[in-house]
């Protein structure tokens, strides 16, 4: 164990750095098989921050209107500060004795401490069996039998052989640059203006697959270019879809788990667009429905959405269907098909065609064919990029040890006070705790600002952009904040617990170091974390990325006593707070009375909205997910089904038709009641049929070999499913005029008469 100790002043930071890496052009690593060595990551600055040329602001997607400026933590801070100085120099000018100024006095104190009381840093490695000797030393049976080292069974790899399809030249095939990736020019132009020189590895394995059409599972650590590695071939894909009023359909769907990611991957999506003629819409919950029903109304191409409102919108926004989605696909899938999403998920595939293709991206997708069996995938293509390693590079993992519980909010004010002071995201167990947390670093003087489900969409949403632009230096986040969000430049990720999942835990120090940059995550753990402590490790980089910190006793022992002294001012703010919530509240209902009695007629004349699930169904549902995302894991969601066991409603005559055959069923029960000839309803469901927009990219010609359609149904339909779809894009780019896009020609057509031959080669089995 390398012993190094630091000083508080020497601690931002003077871990041994590797060599300087000036952009990480000629870097080499021994294990560097999986990436490119040229890779430069965009080092530019924040590409996604501000919501590029299309003149769509973060600010624009929140809902306006009649909703209150939401209550300030910071505003009843200040207003008791200033009440409290006041009343300090009343009593002054009385002679009286002051009362303590919380911050000010604090900072000041804070940068005194001297070398002796600096944290001390070790590093940890193979050789320390119990790298934080958490309570006594006894060998507890070490089953670790964690979820990521279940041993694959020979029959689990026969399943898996089975499921997934076999490794082919346009699997392996090897692109350094998106050119030879034979991307339309538009595509090839937002890339340069956003700083993308080179796909990343999980970008220059999984588009030339999309582009061919098959279905995707991908894995690759966060922060290495998921989000692109999909939206790339979507858009690609679009540029050749028909055009013109009555071909406008909505094509792609891309569901993600919470609504900033949605915001977020929307925001990138516009910006590799942005020199395409492709629509992309947003459909979250807390954002305005009616903007949203507006905007679908034109049929944009791609919709991105999270699951509820997605679903609110299909029952309840007239002429929105999910009947021409061409792809599909889920973010966070391994979130996305947890049960807390299960019933939504179900709802939402049965509604988009068999025949679509699917991609699955997470930096902890799951390969269990059991889990993968849900989303009807056909012969998906396995794209796991450096499966082995599951953190960034350029992370540093850092663990304190607390050694009795009650220190652990001293600990986590001493850390933030003394070393870590900006761009740091601090993950709490709960809502409270969060909330809590805000008001305690607020109190102290600390720039902050929190991001959870208790707030309104508009306050996360504001919460976030503060932070993004440096505003304020710490988010207390639960773990609502721990996927997908790409915030440029945080330096540190605190976990103020351990998680219960390492998946959780890999998400959340994920939302650092990313992009190849370094960053660095301190994880306070106590002696339930044992078990999570060691998956952790296992998981890191490399062994000298993995590092001890201890805070000296005293330290902590003063900032416990400071705590202590905030406790009645903690009390006193949040009861003041909950005094203006509550005066709002009555506001809001005596407004909400008067435009019931002003408008009575209108509101009542709409229709009524249909919900997919009671709020009761609703709670139930998200218990269950937040049982299991948190830990509980298969015990909740067995005993959850268990008790629905009892309840299951009968089958009923419908129950184990395909979506199309009961559709069918229903309409001539329907037509039948309403006494309508058989033939004049088969004429119009053809009609309407005829009237559905084509498949993108697909042209007249049909696919090539029945025996590469799914079924005869599919091979029926023109073939609609990937490889025959996909064929026929690239068979009929050279001829046609339709096409928006214009190829790129320098360097691109060695490529592209092989893909071509690939592509034919590859094809759905
Ligand atoms: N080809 C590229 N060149 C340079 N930078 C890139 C490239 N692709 C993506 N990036 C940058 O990498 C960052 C991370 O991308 P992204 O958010 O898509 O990662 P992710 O893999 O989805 O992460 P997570 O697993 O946390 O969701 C973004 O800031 C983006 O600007």
């Amino acid at each position: 164990m390398a012993d190094y100790i630091m000083t508080i002043d020497s601690d931002v930071e003077d871990i041994p750095e590797p060599a300087p890496q000036p952009k990480m052009k000629t870097q080499k690593s021994e294990d560097d098989a999986a990436l490119n060595p040229d890779f430069v990551f965009d080092l530019a600055d924040d590409t996604y921050a501000d919501i590029l040329n299309t003149g769509v602001t973060v600010q624009d997607l929140i809902k306006t209107g009649s909703k209150a400026t939401p209550i300030s933590v910071d505003e009843i801070v200040a207003r008791r500060k200033l009440s409290r100085k006041r009343k300090r120099s009343a009593d002054d000018q009385d002679g009286s004795v002051s009362e303590e100024e919380y911050e000010e006095g604090d900072s000041e104190e804070d940068e005194g401490v001297s070398d002796e009381e600096g944290f001390k840093m070790d590093e940890l490695g193979e050789a320390s069996d119990d790298p934080i000797r958490v309570g006594a030393e006894e060998e507890e049976e070490e089953e670790d039998s964690s979820e990521d080292e279940d041993e694959e069974t020979e029959a689990d790899k026969a399943r898996k052989a089975a499921f997934f399809a076999a490794e082919d030249d346009a699997t392996k095939e090897a692109h350094d640059s998106f050119l030879s990736m034979n991307l339309s020019r538009p595509l090839l132009k937002s890339l340069t203006s956003l700083g993308f020189s080179k796909p990343t590895p999980i970008q220059a394995a999984t588009i030339p697959v999309a582009l061919l059409g098959k279905d995707v599972v991908g894995n690759a650590v966060t922060g290495s270019g998921k989000t692109a590695a999909f939206m790339i071939p979507m858009l690609e894909r679009l540029l050749y879809r028909d055009k013109g009023k009555k071909a406008a359909a909505t094509r792609c769907l891309v569901l993600l788990p919470t609504r900033e990611l949605a915001v977020q991957c929307y925001e990138v999506g516009n910006k590799l667009a942005s020199h395409t003629d492709v629509q992309l819409c947003l459909l979250v919950g807390g954002l305005s429905l009616k903007t949203q029903e507006v905007a679908l109304r034109a049929r944009p191409d791609i919709v991105l959405a999270t699951p509820g409102r997605l679903i609110d919108h299909i029952r309840n926004s007239p002429g929105f269907t999910l009947d021409a989605i061409d792809i599909l696909v889920l973010d966070e899938a391994d979130r996305m098909l947890s049960d807390g999403f299960h019933e939504e998920l179900t709802e939402i595939i049965n509604s988009c065609p068999k025949s679509r293709q699917t991609m699955l991206f997470s930096a902890t997708m799951t390969d269990s064919v059991d889990e993968l069996i849900k989303m009807s995938l056909d012969k998906p293509v396995r794209l796991f990029v450096d499966p082995k390693r599951s953190t960034a590079r350029g992370l540093t993992q850092e663990f304190v040890r607390v050694r009795k519980e009650s220190e652990r909010p001293a600990l986590l004010v001493a850390l933030c006070k003394q070393t870590f002071k900006r761009k740091v995201i601090v993950f709490l167990g709960s809502k409270k705790m969060a909330h809590q947390m805000r008001i305690v670093f607020s109190i102290l003087g600390m720039k902050c600002d929190e991001l959870h489900g208790d707030l309104s969409q508009e306050q996360r949403l504001n919460a976030l952009q503060a932070f993004r632009d440096g505003k304020v230096d710490y988010l207390m986040a639960t773990d609502l904040a721990s996927r997908g969000l790409d915030i440029k430049g945080v330096e540190t990720v605190i976990n103020y617990d351990m998680p219960n999942q390492l998946a959780q835990y890999l998400h959340r120090v994920g939302r650092t170091a990313r992009a190849g940059k370094r960053g660095k995550s301190v994880t306070l753990v106590g002696e339930a974390d044992r078990r999570m402590l060691k998956a952790a490790i296992k998981h890191a980089a490399g062994e000298d990325q993995v590092r001890q910190r201890s805070v000296p006793a005293e330290v902590t022992q003063k900032y416990i006593e400071k705590l202590e002294d905030l406790k009645d001012e903690i009390k006193e703010v949040m009861q003041e707070e909950k005094e203006e919530k509550q005066l709002r509240r009555a506001e809001m209902e005596l407004k909400k009375g008067e435009n019931l009695i002003e408008h009575e007629t209108e509101i009542f004349s709409r229709p009524a909205r249909t919900w997919f699930q009671s709020e009761k169904e609703k709670a139930k549902a998200k218990e269950i997910g937040k049982a299991e995302h948190e830990g509980g894991g298969k015990r909740a969601r067995a005993d959850a089904k268990n008790k629905d066991e009892e309840k299951k409603p009968k089958r009923d005559k419908f129950s184990g038709l395909s979506r199309r055959m009961k559709r069918r069923k229903m309409a001539m029960d329907e037509d039948k009641e309403e006494g309508v000839d058989k033939a004049v309803s088969a004429a119009i469901r053809s009609a309407k049929k005829a009237a559905r927009p084509s498949k993108i990219g697909h042209s007249s010609t049909k696919l090539s070999s029945p025996s590469k359609a799914r079924s005869g149904k599919q091979a029926r339909s023109g073939g609609k499913k990937g490889k025959g779809a996909f064929d026929s894009d690239f068979g009929s780019r050279g001829s046609s005029n339709n096409h928006e896009g214009v190829r790129a020609v320098k360097g691109t057509k060695p490529n592209l008469n092989k893909k071509l031959g690939g592509g034919k080669k590859t094809g759905k089995k």
